[in-house]
C-alpha cells in the first residue's frame, strides 16, 4: 500500500509542526487502516498514541505505546515508542517508569537503522531530564544530541532543551544564540520549541529585572503557543503573564490568565508549577482588592500546591534516582547473568574438549597397545623361533624336536596310529672339519638339512639334534615305509655334489631306524633305538640303514655290505 506509506511519512513529519494537518492525516489513515500492513499498523498506532498526548490524554498514550514497546517488530518503532513512553510519564509526572522506558529504548539505540531517528534518543532523553528537574542530565544528552544533529529541524530541538537545561543550571546563556533557536525553529515550523525557548527567554529575562520585555515576548508568543494545543506550554506562558501582569499592576490580565491555567488543571498535573503560580497570583489579586476571603482561600490553595510541588519535587528526585538505581542494578545483574551464562558456555565447552581429548588419548592409549602387543606377539613369535630353530640350518633344535614328536607320540598312544623314528649321524664328520675347516663342514650340515627336508612328507618333522646328527619324525609311518624312506634319504645324502660345496671327501650318512609298533610310544625309548641301530649301521660300515631290532633278535655281527642290500638284509634279520 504505497499510498497509506506515504501518507503516513507525510503525518510523521507534521505531527510536531502542523497539529491540524496531523489530526487530518492520522483521520485518513484510520480509516484506510485495512490496506495497511502490520508494520505499518504499527507505525499508524505510534502517531495515534502521540496524538494522544498531545491531546492531553497521557493515559492512553502511556498504554498504546508501552504495548507498541513490547511487540512491534521494527526496531525503530519500538525505539520511538519506548521515548514516547519516557516523555509521557514526564508529562504524568511516572519518572520512574520514564526513567525505565528511556534508559530500555537508549540501550537499544543502536540497533536502529535510521541516524535521523536514532538521534531522538539523546533529544527525548533531555526533555525528559529538563522536566524532571535534572538539569546536568538534561544538558548532557542535548549536547550528545547536538553534537551529532544532522537536520535542521533536529537542531531546533537540540537547541531547545539546550538553552533551557543551561538557564534552569544558572549558567549565561547568549541572547543572540536564543534567537537565532528561535528563528531556526520558526523556519522548521515547530511552534512547540519556539514556544518553549520564548517560555524560558522570558523567565532569565524576568530574573534580570526585564518583566517588560519578557511579558511582551509572551504576548506576542501567545497565538501561536494557543494554537499548539499543548496545554503544558500554554498552562507555562499563561502562568507567567499571569505573574508579569500581577507585577506589572494589569491586575485584570493577571485575573483572566491565572483563571484560564486554574481551568486546565487537570491537564497539566494538580502539582504543575504554573498552578501554584495561578494560586499565587489569585491571592495576590484577591489581597490587593482586599477581598480577604478570597484572599485567604486562594492562599491556603496556593499553599497547598506549593507544597504540593515541593513534595513533589523531592519525591521525584527520589523516584529519579531510584529508577536509575534499578537500571543500573538490572545492568549489572544481566552483565553478571551474562557472565555467569558466558562462564557456563566456556565450561560446557572445556569439557566437551576435554570429553573429545579423553577419548583421543584413549584412542592412542588402545592403538600404542595393539602396537605394543602386536610388536610384543611378534617379538615373542621371533624369540620362539629362535628358541625352536637351530641357527645354522633352519631346522628345529634338538629341544622343539623333542617337545614336537613327544606331543604327536602322546596323541596317537591315544587314537592309534604309527610313528616311526630315523636318527641320522654324518660319516668321518671330523675329518671333512678337520682337512677342509669347519665352514665347509658347515655348508655340508646346511645341504644334509635341505636334503631330509625334501623327505618330509606333511606332518613329518626333521630337526637337527646335535652337532653331525640330525632326527627325522616320519608320523603315522610302518616300519615298512619308514626303512624305505631312509633308503631314500641315505642315496640322496650320498649322492649330494660334494665337490660344488668345496667339500673333496665323500658325504655320507648312517640312518638307524625305530618304530613304535616295536619301541613303543615314549620318546625317550623310541630315540635310543633309533641310535643303537644307528650305531649299528656305523658299526657296519656306514653309509648304510640300519633297523632297530629287539636284543634276542640282533645277530651277532653286522654284514659289512655298504647299501641298500645290507640293511634289507638286517631288516628282514
Ligand atoms: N662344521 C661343524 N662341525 C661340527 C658341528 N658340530 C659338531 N661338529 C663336528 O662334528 C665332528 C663329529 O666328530 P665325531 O663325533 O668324532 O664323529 P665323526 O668324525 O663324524 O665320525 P663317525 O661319527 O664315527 O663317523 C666333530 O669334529 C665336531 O667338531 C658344527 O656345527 N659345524
Amino acid at each position: 500500500a504505497p499510498d497509506f506509506q506515504s501518507l503516513l511519512e507525510r503525518a510523521d513529519r507534521v505531527r510536531s509542526s502542523d497539529h491540524n494537518q496531523f489530526a487530518a492525516l492520522l483521520k485518513q489513515l484510520e480509516t484506510d487502516k485495512q490496506r495497511a500492513t502490520a508494520a505499518q499498523r504499527d507505525h499508524l498506532e505510534l502517531l495515534v498514541a502521540y496524538r494522544n498526548v498531545i491531546r492531553g490524554n497521557p493515559q492512553a498514550t502511556l498504554k498504546q505505546a508501552s504495548e507498541l514497546f513490547k511487540r512491534a517488530e521494527d526496531p525503530a518503532i519500538r525505539f520511538r515508542a519506548g521515548l514516547l513512553v519516557a516523555n509521557t510519564a514526564a508529562v504524568t509526572r511516572d519518572f520512574p517508569l520514564g526513567v525505565q522506558y528511556l534508559e530500555r529504548a537508549l540501550a537499544m539505540q543502536y540497533s536502529v537503522p535510521d541516524a535521523e531517528t536514532r538521534l531522538m534518543g539523546h533529544g527525548v532523553a533531555a526533555i525528559f531530564y529538563n522536566q524532571s528537574g535534572q538539569y546536568a542530565l538534561g544538558l548532557h544528552h542535548a549536547e550528545r544530541a547536538q553534537a551529532q544533529a544532522s537536520s535542521p529541524r533536529s537542531r531546533c530541538l537540540n537547541s531547545q532543551v539546550r538553552i533551557e537545561a543551561l538557564l534552569n543550571l544558572g549558567r549565561a546563556v547568549d541572547d543572540a544564540y536564543v534567537e537565532a533557536a528561535i528563528k531556526e525553529c520558526a523556519r522548521q515550523k515547530e511552534p512547540i520549541a519556539v514556544g518553549l525557548i520564548q517560555r524560558d527567554l522570558a523567565l532569565h529575562w524576568a530574573a534580570q529585572g526585564r518583566v517588560d520585555d519578557a511579558r511582551r515576548l509572551l504576548e506576542r508568543a501567545l497565538p501561536a503557543v494557543e494554537a499548539t494545543q499543548y496545554t503544558r506550554l500554554i498552562g507555562e506562558v499563561r502562568a507567567l503573564l499571569a505573574e508579569y501582569g500581577l507585577v506589572q499592576g494589569d491586575l485584570v490580565a493577571a485575573e483572566a490568565h491565572a483563571r484560564y491555567v486554574h481551568g486546565l488543571a487537570g491537564q497539566g498535573g494538580e502539582h504543575s508549577l504554573p498552578l501554584v503560580r495561578a494560586h499565587r497570583v489569585l491571592y495576590e489579586i484577591a489581597k490587593r482588592r482586599g477581598d480577604l476571603a478570597t484572599a485567604l482561600i486562594e492562599h491556603e490553595h496556593y499553599a497547598a500546591a506549593d507544597k504540593a510541588r515541593l513534595d513533589e519535587i523531592k519525591a521525584r528526585e527520589y523516584a529519579i534516582q531510584l529508577g536509575r538505581h534499578q537500571i543500573a542494578s538490572n545492568t549489572e545483574s544481566l552483565a553478571q547473568r551474562n557472565r555467569l551464562l558466558q562462564l557456563r558456555d566456556d565450561v560446557a565447552r572445556k569439557e566437551a574438549w576435554n570429553a573429545r581429548l579423553a577419548i583421543a588419548l584413549l584412542l592412542v592409549v588402545v592403538a600404542s597397545l595393539a602396537a605394543w602387543l602386536w610388536r610384543a606377539r611378534r617379538i615373542h613369535q621371533a624369540l620362539r623361533r629362535l628358541t625352536e630353530t637351530d641357527s645354522l640350518t633352519g631346522l628345529s633344535n634338538r629341544r622343539h624336536f623333542r617337545a614336537a614328536v613327544e606331543a604327536a607320540l602322546a596323541q596317537r598312544a591315544q587314537r592309534g596310529g604309527a610313528v616311526s623314528l630315523l636318527a641320522l649321524d654324518m660319516d668321518h664328520f671330523k675329518r671333512i672339519n678337520d682337512q677342509l675347516g669347519h665352514g665347509i663342514g658347515d655348508r655340508v650340515l646346511r645341504e644334509v638339512a635341505r636334503v631330509g627336508q625334501q623327505h618330509c612328507r606333511d606332518g613329518d618333522l626333521f630337526g637337527r639334534i646335535g652337532g653331525e646328527e640330525f632326527a627325522l619324525a616320519l608320523m603315522d609311518c610302518d616300519p615298512d615305509s619308514a626303512l624305505h624312506i631312509a633308503k631314500a634319504l641315505r642315496r640322496a645324502v650320498a649322492e649330494i655334489d660334494a665337490r660344488a660345496l668345496g667339500c673333496a671327501l665323500p658325504v655320507t650318512v648312517s640312518i638307524g631306524c625305530s618304530a613304535t609298533s616295536l619301541s613303543g610310544y615314549n620318546y625317550e625309548i623310541l630315540a635310543t633305538h633309533a641310535d643303537a641301530a644307528m650305531y649299528r649301521a656305523k658299526s657296519g660300515g656306514r653309509n648304510r640303514v640300519a633297523m632297530y631290532q629287539p636284543l634276542q633278535q640282533q645277530p651277532d655281527t653286522v654284514p659289512a655290505v655298504a647299501g641298500d642290500d645290507a640293511t634289507t638284509l638286517q631288516h628282514a634279520v
